[in-house]
């Protein structure tokens, strides 16, 4: 499999390289140059199937032959054996025809965790092959930071720098980038909102010098390997309720879109999915987009659900490709508009097919409270503030098939917003319940890409001891 960016002016390149270099060359985002397609009678035998053999079925056509099936298999195991529950990704019914994929029994309770795990892996694996160090960097809103650092934290070959903006992420979520206590992990507090962090990891990888000197990696979900382990649970998912025989949708907590486009991807592999709903907080930016058919920038409010207060939504940058029938000249357009007036239209064809294969929908602060204290009275399950925003959503949008809201965080992440909406406050796992006593370290930085390639320069053991290890 080869993979193309989606500005047309990076290298084609394997997916090894792919895995390596986050983001391409020239700023855009990879994705697989051709759509590898599943038969029926492969997706049928998917139900009752453990769920790291679906892994491997489903994720084998994206690695190619550039890491053996053995080792490939190997990794997939070991990553979904940190999971606590057998079935890793298990339904929960909540309503007649309506149910949540619970994606948070990973390390830190996230649906991160569920790419992360595998993407640790995987990039040991090469940096292994190739004897190279790298430093990896991520944004996050508050749970790809702690998933990364749970994951790379260990990695003899990988240093982790975080950046998550100050104040806007839970307690729960700071403390498990912040106590991890390894002198390869730097949690870095920037004085801006998550699009600020965003911003400042693509400009790191735009500066070519500094992406050369420190072996830069990255493990948002701008990374290719991020999407294509999402794409699993979709189909685990939807053949233990009977597809293809009987199609279900999917309602999806929306952010930087790499999730939903993670269920994109499911059906362009085949997957019958009837309807991909985009749900949205009341940074409603997509809603509006696919309202509109335009993408217009207005500023980020804190939400119960801090995870999903984006506004530069990444992973459209993918979809845009797609469905202006990639080409690439067309992205670079739409993407240099909205830096330079914080807004583009969407070209109608492109705004047509969006539509034809996405509904989107929010639901506002109170609303979200309102759909945990019913959630819990109607059928005593807990959600978190992310989920109960898709199941707002989903609720709205119910039809025949069955409809399944993806539940992207355990409620003990965000107990302060849980106790509000319902007077219940949901208590961490056991395995976690020292957290708030451990103690935090942690960098802040003014909101400025030098001072934060400076600390990375200082701290890179790429950078100290060179990339070849
Ligand atoms: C708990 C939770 N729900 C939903 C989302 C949205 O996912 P995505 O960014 O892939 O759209 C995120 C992060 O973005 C999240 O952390
Ligand atoms: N919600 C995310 C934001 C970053 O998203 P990613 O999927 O691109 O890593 C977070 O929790 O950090």
């Amino acid at each position: 499999m080869k993979y193309v960016s989606t500005r047309g002016d990076a290298p084609t390149l394997g997916f090894a390289d792919v895995l390596l270099a986050g983001l391409a060359t020239d700023g855009g985002l990879y994705v697989p140059a051709s759509w590898p397609v599943l038969s029926p009678e492969t997706i049928r035998g998917f139900a009752g199937r453990p769920y790291a053999d679906v892994a491997y079925e489903v994720l084998k056509p994206f690695v190619g032959d550039e890491i053996a099936p053995t080792a490939l298999r190997a990794m997939i195991h070991e990553a979904y054996a940190t999971f606590r529950h057998p079935a890793v990704a298990p339904l929960v019914q909540i309503d007649d025809r309506h149910f949540v994929l619970e994606l948070f029994h990973g390390p830190t309770l996230a649906f991160k965790d569920v790419a992360m795990q595998l993407l640790s892996r995987l990039m040991d694996h090469v940096l292994r092959e190739r004897s190279r160090r790298a430093t990896i960097v991520g944004a996050t809103s508050g749970d790809t930071g702690g998933a990364a650092i749970a994951a790379f934290g260990g990695s003899e070959r990988c240093d982790v720098f975080i950046l998550f903006p100050k104040d806007r992420v839970s307690p729960v979520q700071q403390r498990q980038m912040t106590t991890f206590g390894s002198a390869s992990v730097h949690p870095i507090a920037v004085e801006g909102t998550f699009d600020d962090c965003q911003a400042i990891v693509k400009a790191m990888f735009n500066d070519a010098s500094f992406r050369a000197e420190t072996a830069l990696s990255g493990v948002n979900s701008i990374n290719w390997a991020r999407i294509m382990a999402q794409i699993v649970y979709y189909f685990t998912s939807a053949a233990t309720l009977g597809a293809p025989d009987r199609p279900v949708s999917f309602t999806v907590p929306t952010g930087n879109f790499g999730d939903v486009f993670a269920g994109y991807a499911a059906k362009r592999m085949g997957l019958p999915i009837e309807r991909l709903i985009i749900a949205t907080n009341e940074n409603d930016i997509l809603e509006r987009t696919m309202r509109t058919g335009r993408y217009e920038m207005n500023g980020v409010q804190a939400t119960m659900s801090p995870s999903m207060d984006i506004e530069i939504s990444s992973n459209f940058e993918r979809l845009l490709f797609e469905a202006g029938g990639r080409d690439a000249d067309n992205v670079v357009r739409m993407m240099q508009t909205l830096q330079q007036s914080r807004a583009f239209t969407v070209p109608p064809e492109a705004i047509e097919m969006i539509r034809a294969e996405f509904d989107a929908g929010r639901t506002d602060e109170a609303a979200t409270a309102d759909v945990i204290r019913r959630t819990l009275e109607s059928t005593s399950y807990l959600l978190d503030p992310h989920t109960a925003v898709g199941v707002g959503v989903a609720e709205a949008r119910l039809g025949l098939e069955p409809m399944i809201t993806l539940g992207t965080a355990h409620p003990a992440k965000f107990p302060a917003s849980v106790e509000k909406a319902c007077g219940i406050h949901p208590p961490l796992p056991t395995n976690h319940t020292d957290l708030m006593e451990r103690p935090e370290q942690f960098e802040t930085v003014a909101n400025d890409v030098a001072h934060v390639q400076d600390f990375i320069r200082s701290r890179s053991r790429a950078v100290r001891l060179g990339a070849a290890a």
